[in-house]
């Protein structure tokens, strides 16, 4: 009883910090089949942690019919988004970087995926997405953006849209405050949740430029996004401390801004005193026109 106890803290402690475990195979699955051996008292500790172990892989799908691949672009921290349907192979990428539009382009084709749409959740400040380049490379694709992002793209998203790809989609939320155009992307079964820079891990975007408000982002975090299920995964455009995921449920629990009160959060929004990004002045015009200045 006392190993197992002692194998089962490390990894509560993990979960309330909000780090990512490694996948069930690796650190969870000889406990799983050891399981059913155990009382019921620590069955019923360590089943849920089993299961929020294999919900919380970061690069894994548990949508029955969707492949899931969170990327990487080093000089500006961002995380860039692959969702296909396995069946049809329609895809989507969500915040594509251009100095990572080789390995993209190179992991679609790879897989053979159908590249539908590439999704920007905002005008982003601090790098060049790869979106307008990716369409001219690829026949067909369509890049979309909010309606209220100011930027031009062949799809302006508001409130509401589906952004679909074979049998699944991606909903729209508009969550502003950060830019007034930012939206999370909200899978159809509502497991995933792509914040883009409206809700970041244990932080949120920041809201000193760009038409940020710290008042309105608050709000659409509490409306848009805490209302989600607690289990949705939460995947943000950055992490600047190596976190890859994490929760509605750990959001609303642990983030150290947006659990204070609206009084609260505005003032430490408005004291945070953050250096701008180094990119900002080539950034934002360049990503007004999709990163490409014809499209
Ligand atoms: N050092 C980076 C920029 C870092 C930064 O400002 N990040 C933004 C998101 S990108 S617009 C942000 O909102 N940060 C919130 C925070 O609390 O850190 C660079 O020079 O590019
Ligand atoms: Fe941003």
């Amino acid at each position: 009883m006392c190993s197992v106890i002692n194998r089962v803290k490390p990894v509560q402690r993990a979960l309330a910090l909000g780090l990512r475990l490694r996948t069930s195979t690796e650190s969870l699955s000889c406990t799983a089949a050891d399981s059913r051996r155990f009382c019921p008292g620590v069955r019923a500790v360590l089943e849920p942690l089993q299961a929020t172990s294999r919900r919380c892989c970061s690069s894994m799908a548990s949508t029955k019919g969707l492949f899931f691949r969170q990327l990487y672009e080093l000089e500006s921290t961002t995380y860039t988004y692959l969702l296909a349907d396995t069946e049809t192979k329609e895809a989507v990428i969500i915040d594509p970087v251009l100095e990572t539009i080789d390995r993209d382009l190179k992991l679609i084709h790879e897989l053979g995926l159908n590249l539908k749409v590439a999704v920007n959740t905002h005008c982003h400040a601090d790098h060049i997405t790869s979106t307008g380049l990716m369409k001219k490379r690829l026949v067909g694709l369509k890049s979309a953006i909010s309606k209220f992002s100011g930027a031009s793209a062949d799809i302006q998203l508001s409130e509401g849209d589906k952004i679909k790809f074979g049998k699944q989609y991606l909903t729209v939320r508009e969550t502003p405050g950060h830019t007034d155009g930012c939206v999370t992307l909200v899978l159809a079964d509502q497991s995933m949740a792509f914040t883009g820079d409206a809700l970041l891990i244990r932080g949120c975007g920041r809201t000193d430029f760009q038409q940020g408000c710290a008042k309105t982002l608050y709000q659409s975090i509490h409306e848009k996004i805490f209302t989600l299920p607690d289990e949705c995964l939460v995947y943000p455009a950055h992490d600047y401390l190596g976190q890859t995921v994490s929760t509605v449920g750990e959001e609303r629990k642990f983030n150290p801004r947006l659990t204070k009160n609206l009084e609260e959060f505005v003032n430490i929004m408005n004291n945070l005193n953050l250096p701008k990004p180094h990119k900002i002045d080539i950034s934002v015009p360049a990503n007004l026109v999709c990163g490409v200045h014809e499209l």
